[in-house]
């Protein structure tokens, strides 16, 4: 029995295959387990078709499983409503290209969707709840901009303020820093590590051991669709384990790869 902290997030002993071409399928992920806990930054780090995104969607019910369980505050995903479940986690996906050209603001306030009754339109506290979101990502001058016209970066800003605007207990980041400037990227790592510390739990994948050391207080490696290690960066990403994990031999790169990034 556990003697940890609950946790609000959690994938128990996992198995996910998919299914490519005719006949052949593929597990992608094997028992695969993984908990996040409130007030916690943990970050997903694995190489190329390791799992990860498979491993998210899973989390957020957009896959099932075959085997094991996705438990949402130790209940089963699957018997939570599925508006109540987007009322508890918000999903900021890598980027997609938008079908139409909404305004900035538009986009932010769908986060509010979860939070509304029927046919009701947004309530002044929302619409409060969506100029403090833009002000967070420094998103207020292109409030009335379409979002189509935004930089990558830019729209990535959108899909996390429209994450803040849903007030969910669990925040999920697949990729988040991707497209950013590297101004962007510290300022975006800076911010996770704020929600965490405002009680969000905060679960993000990146390539990059050094933003996991910067900001994660946990790290979870998946490599073949595993959890291989899972514990404070400090321990986790030394040279040897992220050679292994990318299939490098250790290389003066490999070591600066584990240095951390000054974001504070
Ligand atoms: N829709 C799909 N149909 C079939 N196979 C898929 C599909 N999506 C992913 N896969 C396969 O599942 C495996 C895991 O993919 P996944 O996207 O979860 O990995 P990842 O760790 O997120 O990779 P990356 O870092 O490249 O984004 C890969 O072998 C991939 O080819």
């Amino acid at each position: 029995m556990s003697t940890g902290p609950a946790s609000i997030l959690e994938a128990r002993a996992l198995h996910f295959t998919r299914r490519q071409g005719w006949r052949r399928h593929a597990e992608v992920l094997s028992g695969t387990s993984l908990a996040l806990h409130p007030g916690e930054l943990l970050a997903l780090l694995g190489a190329n078709g390791a799992g990860k995104s498979t491993l998210l969607r899973l989390l957020l019910g957009l896959l099932v499983a075959e085997r094991g369980d996705v438990l949402l505050d130790g209940r089963p995903l699957a018997a939570w409503p599925r508006r109540e479940v987007a009322r508890r986690i918000a999903y900021v996906p890598q980027l997609h290209t938008p079908p139409f050209p909404y305004a900035v603001r538009d986009v932010v306030a769908l986060g509010g969707l979860p939070h509304r009754r029927f046919l009701q339109g947004s309530q002044p506290r929302e619409r409060a709840r969506v100029d403090v979101a833009l002000q967070q990502l420094d998103l207020g001058a292109l409030a009335n901009r379409p979002y189509t016209a935004l930089s990558g970066g830019e729209r990535q800003r959108v899909l996390i303020a429209r994450a803040l605007v849903q007030d969910a207990a669990v925040l999920v980041f697949d990729e988040p820093a991707n497209n950013l400037d590297y101004g962007h990227q510290l300022r975006l790592l800076d911010q996770l590590r704020a929600l965490a510390d405002k009680g969000y739990a905060v679960l993000f994948t990146t390539h990059h051991p050094d933003q996991a050391r910067a900001v994660a207080d946990r790290v979870a490696l998946l490599d073949h669709g595993r959890i291989t290690a899972d514990g404070p960066p400090a321990q986790v990403l030394t040279a040897e384990v992220l050679a292994a994990l990318y299939g490098l031999h250790e290389t003066e790169s490999t070591k600066t790869t584990t240095r951390p990034v000054e974001c504070r």
